[in-house]
């Protein structure tokens, strides 16, 4: 048996579709959706995923601002950046790429943030009504990352209510928020939320009916932890530099041999990180959409 892969470029694409209807009424209003992105230091990675979200921006019609401070940039300098971005009128949502650099405090940034203009959904206040939603109504931004792969395991025909979901890492962007949408009223699923202190992660790994990894250890998910037929969900992303030609290969938590076990793959990459990037361009449209 080979696994179904979970394809997120294409359906990310169609979410992307559906949004441009969405867009155009509101330019009709007069209202123009525009994604902010506040990006301190250079690092490789957060390089190139801004540089998508633009993209992603031009592609359906949203305007995009990006702000790019220094990786020495102090907290005042980035304090000053997130209240321009407040301020400005041309911003409707924005986002904060993470992490920031050491010895800045990215909860006190966060927390700046004006929450009707998180595209993130990270902010206290909206992560407190992420807790605090039973309704599975959308009335306030959800995190992109969890948001994107309930998003497309509902699109695959993948059922979630009762299952168990074995979560891989409790990380602030995905874990963690996973963790409480999945437990939603609407969404169901029973949910084990492990991370590096667990002890037999195998263990719980092999009781998952839906596996999500996203802790960034190249590998780590082996194909005798997967109960047959499990869907698997990469979201770890590590850059592997080949020495000689200076090109980063992106490498999952998941090794490959899992697609031979698994009944529904999302890999890395082609997965989650093109369905991250459309449920910010959602949120987005939504932020404009309640303004
Ligand atoms: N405030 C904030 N919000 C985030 O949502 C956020 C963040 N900070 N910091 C970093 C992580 C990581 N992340 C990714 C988004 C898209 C891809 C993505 O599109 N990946 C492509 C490959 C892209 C490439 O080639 O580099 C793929 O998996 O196919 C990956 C990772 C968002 N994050």
């Amino acid at each position: 048996m080979t696994a179904t892969i979970l394809d997120g470029v294409a359906t990310a694409s169609a979410v992307k579709n559906e949004l441009k209807e969405r867009i155009s009424a509101l330019k009709a209003k007069g209202i123009t959706p525009g994604l902010g992105t506040l990006l301190v230091g250079s690092d490789p990675g957060s390089l190139s995923y801004v540089a998508g979200k633009h993209r992603d921006c031009a592609e359906v019609g949203i305007e995009s601002i990006r702000v790019d401070l220094p990786e020495t940039a102090t907290a005042e300098e980035v304090r000053a950046a997130i209240i321009g971005l407040n301020e400005n009128p041309a911003v409707t949502g924005y986002i904060i790429q993470l992490p920031l650099p050491a010895g800045l405090d990215e909860n006190a940034m966060l927390e700046l943030m004006d929450p009707d203009k998180d595209a993130d959904g990270l902010h206290p206040t909206n992560l407190g009504r992420l807790v605090l939603g039973v309704s599975g109504e959308l009335d306030s931004p959800l995190p992109c990352t969890p948001a994107g792969i309930v998003e497309m395991l509902g699109r695959y025909g993948v059922s979630i209510p009762g299952k168990h979901v074995v979560v891989i890492g409790r990380g602030l962007t995905v874990g963690r928020p996973l963790g409480l949408l999945l437990t939603r009223k609407g969404v169901d699923a029973t949910v084990t939320l492990t991370h590096s202190r667990s002890v037999d992660l195998e263990g719980y790994v092999r009781q998952a009916d839906i596996i999500v990894a996203a802790v960034g250890v190249a590998g780590l998910v082996k194909p005798e932890w997967v109960k047959p037929g499990a869907a698997v969900l990469d979201v770890g992303i590590t850059r592997v530099v080949n020495e000689e030609t200076g090109k980063a290969r992106l490498v999952g938590d998941v090794d490959p041999g899992v697609a031979e076990v698994a009944g529904f793959l999302s890999p890395v990459p082609g997965g989650v990180g093109p369905m991250t990037r459309a449920m910010l361009l959602v949120n987005v449209v939504e932020a404009a959409e309640r303004a």
